[in-house]
C-alpha cells in the first residue's frame, strides 16, 4: 500500500526547475533514505511530500522549526499542538500539564535530555536542539516521518542511537541523509538524486557504498 506518492510532479521555485518529472510511491512499512549532493534538492521533495500529506507526517526540517525562547518541553508538545484547544494550549503555556509532562520526559530520557526538559531551546547546543526536533517528532507520533538530515549536527554513536530510535518509532519514513555508510544500515530502499532527476532507486541490499559514492 503506498503512503506518499508523487506523479510526473516537477517541483520549481519561480522559473528554477529543481526537479522534474517525478514519480515516487512511499510504500507503508519501508524506511526510504534520500542522497545526493548539497543543492540537489533532497529538501524540495521532502517539503513538497510534506505540503501535499501535512496531516500524516511529522517533519524534522533542516533549520528544526524550533522557537528557541521557549522551552524543551514546550517544543516537543507542540508535536500535539493540534489535538488541544487553544484554551487548553494557552493554560499549558502558562503552567505545564502534569500529565503531557509524564509523557515528554521518557523522551527526553531517550534523547539524553531529560535534565533539560524546562531549559529554554536558546541554551542548547546545536546537538541537543536537533535532539529536541526529534523528540517533537516522536511525540507527534503521525503514521509517516519526513525528516531532513535529523542526525547531521550529532556524533557517529548518537546518531546511530536517534536513527534507530526513528526506526521504531516510525514504521514508514523518508530520511535524508550524507552518509552513505549510515544510509544502508538505516534504509531499507535508497533514492538518490542528481541532476534534476531520481537516478537510482533501489532496496538497499543491492547496494554498495562505493555505488552510492557515485552520487557525490
Ligand atoms: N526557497 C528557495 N528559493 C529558491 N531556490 C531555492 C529555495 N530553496 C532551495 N532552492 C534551490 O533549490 C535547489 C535544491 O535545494 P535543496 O535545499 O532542495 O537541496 P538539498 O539537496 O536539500 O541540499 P542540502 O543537502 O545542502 O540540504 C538548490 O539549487 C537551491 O539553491
Amino acid at each position: 500500500m503506498s503512503a506518499l506518492a508523487l506523479h510526473e510532479a516537477y517541483l520549481s521555485y519561480g522559473n528554477h526547475r529543481v526537479l522534474g518529472p517525478v514519480n515516487l510511491d512511499v510504500r507503508a512499512g519501508e524506511h526510504l533514505i534520500l542522497l545526493g549532493k548539497s543543492g540537489c534538492g533532497k529538501s524540495t521533495l521532502l517539503n513538497r511530500l510534506y505540503t501535499e500529506n501535512r496531516s500524516g507526517c511529522a517533519l524534522i526540517p533542516q533549520d528544526l522549526g524550533l522557537v528557541e525562547t521557549l522551552s524543551v518541553y514546550h517544543n516537543v508538545y507542540m508535536g500535539r499542538l493540534q489535538r488541544y484547544s487553544a484554551l487548553q494550549n494557552m493554560l499549558n503555556l502558562i503552567s505545564p500539564a502534569r500529565g503531557r509532562v509524564a509523557e515528554v520526559s521518557p523522551l527526553l530520557e531517550q534523547l539524553g535530555l531529560a535534565e533539560k526538559c524546562f531549559s529554554s531551546v536558546a541554551e542548547l547546543s546545536g546537538g541537543q536542539q536537533q535532539r529536541v526536533a526529534v523528540a517533537r517528532a516522536l511525540y507527534q507520533a503521525a503514521p509517516v516521518l519526513l525528516a531532513d538530515e535529523p542526525v547531521s549536527a550529532l556524533d557517529g554513536p548518537e546518531a546511530d542511537r536517534v536513527m534507530a530510535l526513528l526506526g521504531q518509532y516510525f514504521s514508514t519514513a523518508v530520511i535524508s541523509l550524507h552518509d552513505v555508510d549510515r544510509a544502508l544500515r538505516y534504509g531499507q530502499r535508497i533514492v538518490a538524486i542528481q541532476n534534476g532527476e531520481l537516478v537510482l532507486d533501489e532496496p538497499t541490499e543491492r547496494l554498495t557504498v562505493a555505488a552510492l559514492n557515485e552520487f557525490y
